[in-house]
C-alpha cells in the first residue's frame, strides 16, 4: 500500500471545496503503487483519484505530467485527466504536498498478462508515442544512463546484502552501458514505466493507461524495452518469446521500428533492467519509517539483467526484423 502522507478530514474537506465536485463522501488509501500517496475519493459527483506527490517527483515536473495527460486524452489516448479547480488550477497543495485530483479510469490491471494483452499493450504504446509527437513541453529523462552511476553510488556499500558480489557487478554493468549506450534513435515523449499495473483492461480490451509520473523525452525503443522486461518474463523469470513477439508486432503495426531500433533492443533492455534494479535497490534499502508501502524486489530485475547480458542480438530473443 502506498500512503506516505496522512490527510486529516478537515484538510481534505477544505481541499476538495476548491473543486466543483461536490462534498466528500469517502476517501480511502489505495493498496497499490509505490511512488506517490493515492486515495480513492468518492464525492457527491462521483469517483476520483486524489494523488499527493512524494519523494521522486519534482514539483517543477508536475505541469509536464498533468499537461501531458490532457494532451494525450485530447489525441484519443484513453487516460485519466486532471480535474481543474474552480480557479482553473490542476495542481494544489494538501498536507504539505503538491496534490491533484485525477479522473477515475475504469478497468483492472492484469496480474498474469497473456499474449493478447502484450499485443494490445504494444499497439497502445505506439499510439502513445505518436500522440506525443506534437506535445510542446519537454522533460529530459532524469533516470537515463547518465543518472545510473550516481544513483548506484548510494547503494553500492549495501548491495552485497541483496546478492553476493552485486556491488562489483553493478559497476561493471555501468561501465558497459555507458560505453555502448545507443545514440540518435527516434525519440519523443515516452511513458517510461508502463508496467502491467499501469495498464487497465476490461476483459481482454485495453481500457487505458495511467501513472505518467516518469514520462519524459527519450528513445521510443527504450520504452518498448521497459515493456519487454515488465510484460514478457514469466513468474519463474524465463523470457517468453511469444509474448515479446506479440508486443513488438502490436507496436510495429502502428509505428514501424527502424533497423537501428531493432538492433539496439538487447542493449536497451539491459539498460532498462538496470534502471529498475537501481531504483528498487535504492528503495529496498530505505523504506521510510511508518510508510504503508511494499517495496519491490530488486532481485527480480537482477535476474532480468543477467538474462539480457547473455543475449547477443535481437534475433537471439527469437525476434525477426
Ligand atoms: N486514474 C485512475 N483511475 C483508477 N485507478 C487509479 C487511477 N490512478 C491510480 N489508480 C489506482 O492507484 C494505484 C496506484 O496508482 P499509481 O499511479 O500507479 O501510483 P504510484 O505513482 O504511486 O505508483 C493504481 O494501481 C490503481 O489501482
Ligand atoms: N514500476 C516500478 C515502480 C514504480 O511503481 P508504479 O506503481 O509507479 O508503477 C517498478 O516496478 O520498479
Amino acid at each position: 500500500m502506498a500512503v506516505y502522507t496522512d490527510v486529516s478530514d478537515e484538510e481534505l474537506a477544505a481541499f476538495v471545496a476548491q473543486y466543483d465536485i461536490g462534498g466528500v463522501l469517502a476517501c480511502k488509501g489505495i493498496a497499490e503503487g509505490v511512488e506517490n500517496s493515492n486515495f480513492l475519493l468518492h464525492t457527491q459527483k462521483g469517483y476520483f483519484i486524489l494523488t499527493l506527490y512524494e519523494k521522486r517527483v519534482e514539483r517543477s515536473d508536475l505541469p509536464f505530467f498533468l499537461e501531458l495527460m490532457k494532451h494525450l486524452a485530447a489525441r484519443g489516448i484513453s487516460c485519466p485527466t486532471p480535474v481543474a479547480s474552480r480557479e482553473g488550477a490542476m495542481l494544489g497543495e494538501l498536507a504539505g504536498r503538491p496534490a491533484a485530483i485525477i479522473g477515475f479510469l475504469d478497468g483492472m490491471w492484469v496480474r498474469r498478462p497473456k499474449r493478447v494483452h502484450c499485443a494490445a499493450l504494444g499497439e497502445a504504446l505506439a499510439h502513445f508515442h505518436l500522440a506525443g509527437s506534437d506535445f510542446t513541453m519537454c522533460r529530459p529523462n532524469a533516470l537515463s544512463v547518465e543518472s545510473w552511476r550516481p544513483l548506484a553510488a548510494g547503494s553500492l556499500d549495501e548491495a552485497d546484502s541483496i546478492a553476493e558480489g552485486l556491488g562489483a557487478e553493478l559497476v561493471a554493468e555501468l561501465d558497459h552501458l555507458e560505453a555502448h549506450w545507443p545514440k540518435g534513435l527516434p525519440s519523443g515523449v515516452i511513458h517510461a514505466d508502463l508496467f502491467p499495473d499501469n495498464v487497465f483492461f476490461i476483459g481482454d480490451r485495453l481500457s487505458g493507461l495511467i501513472d505518467f509520473y516518469f514520462a519524459c523525452n527519450d528513445a521510443f525503443a527504450y520504452d518498448v524495452a521497459i515493456c519487454l522486461n515488465a510484460w514478457c518474463f514469466e513468474p519463474d523469470l524465463s523470457f517468453n518469446v511469444t509474448k515479446a513477439r506479440a508486443l513488438l508486432d502490436g507496436y510495429t503495426t502502428v509505428r514501424p521500428f527502424t533497423p537501428a531500433e531493432f538492433d539496439s533492443l538487447p542493449l536497451l533492455a539491459r539498460g532498462a533492467a538496470l534502471r529498475f534494479l537501481l531504483t528498487r535497490l535504492h528503495d529496498w534499502l530505505r523504506v521510510p519509517e511508518g510508510a504503508l508501502v511494499t517495496p519491490k524486489d530488486p532481485r527480480e530485475y537482477l535476474k532480468k539483467l543477467r538474462f539480457h547480458q547473455s543475449v547477443g542480438s535481437s534475433s537471439d530473443y527469437g525476434l525477426d526484423h
